[in-house]
Order: structure tokens, then sequence, then C-alpha cells
């Protein structure tokens, strides 16, 4: 599982450290990993013209150690001090002795970064506030103009590094090398966004484990929580999963609901609604019922909500069934807050950022400026399990916890009725008996990586997804075991 927590409890475990080591040393950790990852890559060191943006604190400090360590290696490195009389002095002695210099001036600056092979940013870290001010953020547009690679301290500067939000200019980075642990703004659009890549560098910071503020995933969690048939299994003890989705103006929903489900670990899919012979025609093993979510026969977990148009009974009458159940699409819309808040079962709702807006009561944009906070309150709302999609998606529960962040997915899934797998294939995971917040997670894990394997660079269609789910699903369970 990769972490993250809060720069409250990044400085605390430091405080503790510090007081255990000489003085400087960690900084020296920080800078020896930071180091190393600017020669990787640079590829060769000597002869390279490094540029050090340098700010106030030690985010700076870290940055003119590093330095210091690629001129000993034959760099040419140069200092652009955004703050000349704070500029760390230790950081400042070390760079001189070991052959680098300072920009004289703003000019010189300018034409350094022109030139440079590597830009590193340590304007700000975990002390930042706000958006970058004006004279980082001229240097900030010099770096993006050149064709240096761009490697962040700590954290792309400008973000914020609890929330993932991005207010003002920030850097974007290549490659951020962070220390310690990773920040929730590294794993959090928009600001995930800048970071690039990211290497963790262990600085030998001892983090509480109940103190993550955010998780993601790899490949082994993922594959300690896929549900597996054992011997005994039969397909009423592997779940089975009701989809009440699709209408007759929109039938395309319930089959990709059901695409999903089938490849989401229940051992039947019932579906119920007016699309019946649509799903039939393209999945004959689905156990189609015109009667109603209630008369339909037992299912473990509900969806309900894809293309469901405007056929409120049928989610009130799913939302009074006594087993998890997940609220997609047109179900967010039609769904009494009060009937999911007065649940004792599970529920997972699965808005995309323009739906968690309309039940927020805020703009689209407000929501994908703050997804961390928009996730936590609408579960805090709806006292129930949010999983909102996008670029990152999130899966916040109820009872707070560390949300869940997934990066796996492309941009590719932004396609017409990808949603809809997602939804099948989650309920099929609730089916099956995991947890809400295990099930949503897990679900936009395999969803990510069937979109990129089904893209692989092309554009695709929301069945191809679908259809990739089985061999991902077989690569987590391999790579997991191998302990990838
Ligand atoms: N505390 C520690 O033990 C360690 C800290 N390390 C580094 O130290 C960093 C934190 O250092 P600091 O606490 O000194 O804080 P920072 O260096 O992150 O930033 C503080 C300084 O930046 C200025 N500033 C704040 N917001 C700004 C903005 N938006 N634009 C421009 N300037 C801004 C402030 O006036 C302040 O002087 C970490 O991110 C990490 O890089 C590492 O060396 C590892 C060890
Ligand atoms: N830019 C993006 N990067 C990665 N994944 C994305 C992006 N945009 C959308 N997705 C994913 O694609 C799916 C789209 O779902 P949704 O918006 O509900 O579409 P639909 O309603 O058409 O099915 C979600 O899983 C979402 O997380
Ligand atoms: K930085």
């Amino acid at each position: 599982m990769r972490t993250a927590y809060s720069v409250e409890t990044v400085r605390t475990a430091e405080r503790e450290l510090m007081a255990r080591l000489p003085e400087g040393a960690l900084m020296q950790r920080a800078a020896a990993g930071l180091a190393a990852a600017c020669a990787d890559l640079l590829g060769r060191v000597y002869g390279s013209r490094v540029v050090l943006l340098v700010g106030s604190g030690d985010n700076g400090g870290d940055a003119l150690y590093a330095g210091a360590r690629l001129a000993r290696r034959g760099a040419g490195v140069s200092a652009v001090l955004l703050a000349p009389e704070r500029a760390h002095p230790g950081g400042l002695a070390a760079l001189r002795r070991a052959g680098g210099g300072v920009a004289a001036d703003g000019g010189a600056a300018g034409r350094l970064i022109e030139r440079a092979d590597l830009v590193v940013d340590g304007i700000v870290g975990i002390g930042g506030k706000g958006g970058l001010r004006p004279d980082a953020e001229s240097l900030a547009r010099a770096a993006a103009r050149s064709r240096a690679a761009v490697v962040a301290v700590d954290l792309p500067s400008g973000i914020d590094a609890d929330t993932g939000e991005v207010h003002g200019a920030a850097l974007p980075a290549d490659l951020t090398v962070t220390f310690g642990t990773h920040k929730p703004g590294l794993l959090v659009d928009p600001a995930r966004e800048y970071a690039g890549s990211v290497r963790l560098v262990d600085i030998g910071l001892a983090l509480p484990g109940d103190a993550a503020v955010l998780e993601a995933l790899q490949h082994a969690d993922a594959a300690r929580l896929l549900p597996v048939p054992g011997a005994e299994s039969d397909k009423y003890r592997r779940g089975v999963v009701g989809i009440a989705a699709g209408s007759a103006r929109y039938p395309g929903a319930a089959v990709l609901a059901v695409s999903g489900a089938l490849r989401g670990g229940a051992g039947a899919v019932r579906y119920v609604g007016p699309a019946g012979d649509a799903v039939i025609a393209r999945f004959p093993e689905t156990l189609v019922s015109d009667r109603g979510p209630k008369r339909a026969g037992r299912v473990q977990a509900w969806v309900v909500g894809p293309g469901a148009g405007d056929d409120a009974a049928t989610v009130a009458e799913v939302v009074a069934a006594d087993v998890p159940v997940l609220i997609d699409a047109d179900g967010l819309r039609l769904v009494d807050v009060g009937a999911v808040r007065a649940r004792t079962a599970p529920t997972l709702l699965t808005p995309h950022a323009g739906e968690a807006a309309a039940l927020l009561g805020v703009s689209r944009e407000e929501v994908e400026a703050a997804r961390l906070s928009s996730a936590r309150e609408l579960a805090a709302r709806y006292r129930a399990t949010v999983l909102l999609k996008g670029s990152t998606t999130l899966v916040a529960a109820p009872d707070g916890g560390p949300v869940r962040a997934n990066a796996t997915g492309t941009s590719w899934l932004a396609t017409a009725g990808s949603g809809d797998v997602l939804s099948g294939l989650a309920g099929s995971l609730l089916a099956s008996g995991l947890p809400a917040r295990d099930a949503g997670s897990v679900a936009a894990y395999l969803h990510g990586l069937a979109g990129r394997h089904a893209a692989d660079g092309a554009p695709v269609g929301a069945h191809d997804v679908a259809e990739a789910l089985p061999g991902v699903w077989r690569d987590v369970r391999e790579e997991g075991r191998a302990g990838v």
C-alpha cells in the first residue's frame, strides 16, 4: 500500500527523528537521495548544466546540498536565490566549496535556465502557502519554456501538500523526489499532475500507520482483496449481484453494467428492468427478470441508476433493500438523501465531478479543484461511501479513515459508458462480500488498468474496457503473488 501523511504528521515525525540524529543529518539524507535521482535523470552528470531554484527554507537547503554533490561529480551548477539573505547558509557554503556559482541577477538567471539540462525546484516544500509568488512565478515560466527537465524537491512548488489543491501558479515537474512519505498532494489532482513521476526517498521517518490520510492500492493489495472461489464455492455462495439499470431510451447502459458485473467476481448476475432483451442477446448467462427489484429473487448487492432515466420508483425500491447498494448516474439524481442516510447496509455512491457538484450544490469546477474535500463532504452528508470518478478516483468512507486514491486509469477512459462498466464491476465485488471501500477501490484499480490495456494509446469503447478485465485480473493476481 502506498500511503500519504499530512504535513503536520510529517513535521512531528521529523522532529522526533532529528532529536536523535546529529545536526543536519536528515537534510543530508534528503540531499543524497535527491542528487542520486537527478544523476539518474541526467544520465551523464559530468559536463551537464544544472540550475537550482532556491527558496528561503529547508527545501532550498536540500536543493543546495544536492547541487553541491552534482558539482563534485563535474556538473556545472548555478543557484538562483529567491531571497539571497535567507538562503540556507550551510547549503550555500557547500555549493560554493564544490565549485558551484550563484546567478548575479534576474537576467543571468533567465539565461542559465534557458541553457540548462536540469532545473531543480527547491523554491518551497511542505512550508509553502498558496501559489508561487511573482518572482518565483517568472522563474517557473522560464523553466517551462526551456528544454530542461524539472525535478521538484519534495513537492512541486505552489501546490497544496495536504489537499492536492492548486491556488495560483505552480511549477510542473517531470520528476518529484519526495522525502520520508508521499504527501496527499502527490496523489490527488489537480496537484498530482504537476508532480510528474514520483520517487520516494527513505530518510528514516517513523510514521504511525493509523495516521495516514490517503492510501493507494498496489498490485499486492488488490490481489489480496480479489475474491477467488474455493473448492466449496457455488454460484450463490460467490454472491449474486442485481443490476437495476437501463431504460427504453438507454438499453446500452444495462448491457454495459452487466458486462462489468460478469467480470467482477459474483457467481451470478441478475438483471431487472426494461432492457432484458438487449442484455440477454449480448449476455445469455444473465438471469433476467421484469418483475421489479423486490420480486426479482435474492441478491447480495444491488447496482441501480445507470441509464435509469426517470424511474425514481425503482431507485427507491432498491435503496429500501437491506443489502449493499451501489447508486450511480441517474440514480444519484433520483435518490432521496434521507433514504440513503437511513440505510443500515453499506451504500456506495459513484458520481463523476458533475454529479458530485449537483449533489453538493456547487459547480463542477469547484469539485474538480477540491476533490478530496468534496468526496469527504459527500460521504458525510449521505453517510455513504463515495467513489468520486476522474483522472484520480477517490474513495471516501463515511466514518473517516484514509481516503483511497486511484491513478491506474488513463484519459482514454473518458468515453461514454465506461462508468457503467465500473458500476457493474464494483457492484459485483460488493456482492462477493467486499466492504464498500474495498469494492470501490479495487474496482477503480482494475477498471483503470483495463482502460490502459484496452486503449494502449488509441481510442476505445466501454465494451473494450469490460473485455480487458479478465486479463487485468490475471495480471494483478500473478504479479501480486510475485510481490510486485
Ligand atoms: N524538516 C526536516 O527535517 C527536513 C526537511 N526537509 C525539507 O525541508 C522542507 C520544509 O522546509 P521549511 O519548513 O523550511 O519550509 P519550505 O522550505 O518548504 O518553505 C518555507 C519558506 O518558503 C516561503 N514560502 C512559503 N510559501 C511560499 C510561496 N508560495 N512562494 C514562495 N515562497 C514561499 C516562506 O516564507 C518560508 O520562508 C521540506 O519540504 C523538505 O524539502 C528535508 O531536508 C528533510 C528533513
Ligand atoms: N481524464 C481521465 N483520466 C482517467 N480516467 C478518467 C478520466 N476521465 C474519466 N475517467 C474515468 O472514466 C470513467 C467515466 O465514467 P463516467 O463519467 O460515469 O462516464 P459514463 O457516464 O459515460 O459511463 C470513470 O471511471 C472515470 O474515473
Ligand atoms: K519544491
